[in-house]
């Protein structure tokens, strides 16, 4: 199979790195297709054996799966301006936030285009993807993107396009939730005297561990909350001070936020 990766920024380059360290398709059936000559060297450093384009350079895409890895605000810039005609049986992967099916089908003049949203642990192969199909991909289609994809970590197929931009809300940009409320933990350790590092250090393991707790219990979320709330104590006092503050409320309406902007990202 051979590959081309529309925009090597964070994710596409993930996406690349995990499919070479899987073997799901050798380093020559790589293509970087990159903006312009400014990360050329970093990249072919990182690659050395693919092929590392600018995207003015490519009259002619030889291809099995394009992967769309730009920023939606782009992606419109990208499809007009293309210098090569798609393939008939040339598969398109987006992983581009919000940007529909229906879209990139009628701006690429292309009908054979998967959707997907990952998020940033496929840097590590500890990631989630939900993904969802256009009509007329086929089954095995299908199962050879779900390979490509759980090597970045799970992937899970939807049905429903529409929920796509709840999975971008939840664990596309859930990542950078979960490192908000670590710098506020972090960031109050230091206040009450422990040293940054330190604090930091108290703050990781305590994720990894209540999140393995989580994991490996059959308790709900409430009682693992009660099992260290003792009575009059002082995860009691902490969590008055949240639900005071509207705190879950406020998460909530956050991340429905996210979603909304997913939905305008469409244009
Ligand atoms: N960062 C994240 O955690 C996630 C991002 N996404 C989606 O992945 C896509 C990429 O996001 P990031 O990697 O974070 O952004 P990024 O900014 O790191 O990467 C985008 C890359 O596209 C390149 N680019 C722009 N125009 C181009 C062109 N005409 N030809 C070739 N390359 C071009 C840029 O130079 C940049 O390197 C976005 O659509 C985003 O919605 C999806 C899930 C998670
Ligand atoms: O923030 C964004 O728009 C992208 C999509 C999910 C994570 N990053």
């Amino acid at each position: 199979m051979k590959i081309a990766i529309l925009g090597a920024g964070n994710m596409g380059l993930s996406f690349s790195k995990s499919f070479l360290k899987y073997e799901l398709i050798k380093p020559e059936n790589l293509h970087l297709i990159i903006r312009n000559d400014s990360k050329f060297s970093k990249i072919s450093e990182e690659f050395p054996k693919s092929k590392i384009s600018t995207f003015d350079e490519v009259t002619d895409l030889d291809a099995d799966l394009i992967i769309i890895a730009v920023k939606p605000q782009d992606f419109q810039h990208v499809a007009e301006n293309f210098k090569f005609q798609l393939k008939e049986n040339q598969m398109v992967l987006s992983i581009m936030a919000g940007i529909k099916i229906e879209k990139i089908q009628t701006l690429l003049h292309h009908p054979l285009v998967v959707r997907a949203m990952p998020n940033s642990p496929t840097l590590l192969g500890m990631g989630i993807t939900g993904y969802t199909a256009a009509e007329g991909i086929s089954f095995s289609q299908l199962i050879n993107i779900e390979r490509l994809l759980n090597s970045t970590g799970r992937s899970v197929y939807l049905e429903n396009e529409e929920l796509l931009d709840g999975v971008t809300a939840l664990s596309g940009s859930g990542p950078a939730y979960f490192y908000y409320i670590v710098d506020a933990m972090i960031k109050a350790g230091v206040e009450m005297g422990i040293e940054e590092n330190l604090s930091k250090l108290f703050v990781k393991q305590t994720m990894l561990g209540a999140y393995h707790l989580m994991n490996n219990s059959e308790k709900s979320l409430e009682e693992l909350i009660k099992d260290v709330a003792s009575k009059g104590g002082t995860t009691e006092a902490a969590l008055k001070t949240f639900d005071e503050n509207s705190c879950k409320e406020i998460l909530k309406k956050g991340i429905l936020n996210a979603e909304q902007r997913a939905k305008e990202l469409n244009g």
